[in-house]
């Protein structure tokens, strides 16, 4: 089994405080392999840029831990440390129209990373990475004295995506990558990351409330509602054996009436308002790898 190269450990993140407190994400724990994508589902709302956002330090965490190869990275870090978290960790966001600086080029935006901290030796390095890298991505070396409005969608994503992996990340948060993008040259884009991801031995945290997008990217999949991961398997067992009532719902407008549908209506899905002091439901392994939000009751069910 490959190494872990992030672990989240019962991560609570809220906002607000009193009256006004709003949980959004509520004891999250998973792993994500390295060379591995790791699909993280669900609704809008439902907490799964809160805890993208976490991973990349834009986020406070209320409790629990992030440990990326093994050390805590929500908590005050030296500087070697951050940069080492900054230079690893990268992430594409939902919409290049907006992620991107309108007023710079895109040899600008493409080097700023490497520019923040040097890695290059002189100039002529720096055009070389930049230039292999837009290729890369399918576009041009000429596009690079171009500014983003001259771009289509697509093409501005990609833009996103080499100013994310010139950096030469491990890990890459992918926030809805593609669906702020025309549906036809979304495959595209998907397949594209693959490719780059085979090359590079990258790992990807895909965030998505679309689940053709996960199936088709992710080989774990976790789904997330209302701030609590109720469901995580690999992605073709997910598919295939939904346990949780929401992975159900998601997966299935119209619900399938078998016994295990019935077993698993009585699972809980996270309320804010209930007394989970008596229930005690927490994130557990049911078959091997396949993971659901239930208590003591509902475990033994599934198990039955
Ligand atoms: N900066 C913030 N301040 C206050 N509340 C926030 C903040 N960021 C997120 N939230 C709240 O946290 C919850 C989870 O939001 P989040 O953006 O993580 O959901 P999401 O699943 O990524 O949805 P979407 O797909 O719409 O981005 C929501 O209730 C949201 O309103």
């Amino acid at each position: 089994m490959a190494d872990k190269l992030l672990e989240i450990k019962d991560l609570s993140i809220s906002f607000g405080e009193g009256k006004n407190k709003n949980v959004a994400v509520k004891n999250a724990n998973f792993d994500i392999y390295e060379g591995e994508t790791f699909g993280l589902v669900g609704e809008s709302g439902s907490g799964k840029t809160t805890i993208g956002r976490a991973i990349l330090g834009l986020n406070n965490v209320e409790s629990g831990k992030i440990l990326f190869e093994g050390n805590q990275i929500n908590k005050k870090l030296s500087k070697q440390e951050e940069e080492n978290v900054i230079r690893n960790i990268q992430m594409i966001f939902q919409d290049p129209a907006a992620s991107l600086n309108e007023r710079a080029t895109v040899d600008y935006i493409v080097s700023e990373g490497i520019k923040n901290f040097h890695l290059y030796k002189d100039e002529a390095e720096r055009e070389e990475k930049v230039r292999d890298m837009i290729k890369e991505v399918g576009l041009l070396p000429e596009h690079l004295s171009r500014y983003p409005h001259e771009f289509s969608g697509g093409q501005r994503q990609r833009i996103g995506i080499a100013r994310a992996l010139i950096m030469e990340p491990k890990l890459v948060v992918a926030d809805e990558p593609i669906s702020a993008l025309d549906v036809s040259i979304r495959a595209q884009v998907l397949n594209l990351m693959k490719k780059i991801q085979k090359e590079k031995n990258l790992t990807y945290l895909m965030i998505a409330h679309d689940l053709s997008v996960v199936r088709f990217i992710a080989d774990r999949v976790a789904v997330i509602h209302h701030g609590v991961i109720v469901e995580m398997a690999e992605t073709e067992e997910l598919f295939n054996n939904p346990l949780h009532p929401y992975t159900k719902s998601l997966l299935s407008a119209v619900p399938i009436p078998d016994p295990q549908m019935e077993r698993s209506k009585k699972l809980i899905t996270y309320d804010q308002n209930h007394d989970y002091e008596n229930d005690k439901p927490s994130f557990r392994e049911i078959t091997p790898g396949h993971f659901v939000w239930c208590n003591d009751t509902e475990e033994s069910n599934l198990k039955k």
